[in-house]
């Protein structure tokens, strides 16, 4: 597959939807009541309708668009912890994903056996987290507590270490949403300086982030979104200036 820039296509989404319920009323009564009159009580809606995006490796695509437009739920497909209701979505490469704070890491364990964990999930055998154990630590800059179970961590630290591991984790493809915002201002600047390395390296990137400055300096490429489609699909400048 080569898409329009003459790359390689990573990532291809094909007529995506995604529909969620909205359910009002729960009761036992009413339950049995419409289902008597095969009635749906659920208020369903299209949170992405027929979407289309393809992404060439080493391109960085922002997804952009007001609350609610769909942009995580789009996100979540590609990396599949959601799946569509119709369409297809194919990645080709190894993916590190930063989608929700806390997310692949186990309550009850320490930082150091979530390390080892969420380094498995994301790909890494044991003797390579071993190897870069030392390193992830210290990107994190979390040492004290990396012996304490993360049920006890602030989401600042559970973006620490989750964005240590990930980045170590020498994905080729790398999403990231929101996320960064839970960090202080001088890990965020770590963050951002090493998805600039990545960047440089030739991953691809794809974030969801309303910073419209950030994406701007990070992106090539905008998506917005809006009530979940693809309204515009362009350079980042061209996209951000749509939002503003
Ligand atoms: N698991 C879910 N169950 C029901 N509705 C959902 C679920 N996830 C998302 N939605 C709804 O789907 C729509 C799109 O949500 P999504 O999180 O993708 O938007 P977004 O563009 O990322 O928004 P924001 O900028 O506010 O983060 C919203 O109306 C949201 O309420």
């Amino acid at each position: 597959m080569t898409g329009p820039n003459g790359r390689a296509d990573t990532i291809r989404v094909e007529g995506v939807s995604k529909q969620f319920h909205l359910r009002h009323d729960r009761s036992l009564k009413n339950l049995v009541v419409s289902a008597f009159r095969g009635k749906d009580l659920g208020n369903s809606f299209a949170a992405l309708d027929d979407v289309a995006l393809t992404v060439g490796e080493g391109e960085t695509v922002a997804l952009l668009g007001l609350n609610g437009s769909g942009k995580s739920t789009l996100l979540k497909l590609i990396s599949g912890v959601m799946t569509p209701d119709a369409g297809s979505v194919r990645v080709r490469g190894r993916i590190a994903g930063l989608i929700e704070v806390g997310a692949g890491f186990h309550p009850d364990l320490t930082g150091r056996e979530n390390v080892y964990l969420n380094g498995a999930i994301l790909g890494m055998d044991e003797a390579t987290i071993t190897r870069r154990f030392d390193e992830i630590v210290a990107f994190s800059e979390i040492e004290r507590f990396i012996d304490t179970e993360v049920k006890f961590y602030s989401s600042g630290m559970f973006l620490r270490l989750a964005f240590a591991v990930a980045v170590h984790t020498d994905p080729e493809i790398f999403l990231i949403d929101e996320i960064l915002a839970v960090g202080d201002a001088p890990f965020q600047q770590k963050c951002l300086a090493r998805i600039r390395e990545l960047r440089a390296e030739g991953r691809t990137l794809v974030i969801v982030s309303h910073d419209l400055d950030m994406v701007e300096k990070l992106c090539d490429r905008g998506v917005v979104l809006e009530r979940g489609r693809v309204v515009a699909d362009e350079d980042i400048s061209s996209a951000v200036a749509r939002l503003r």
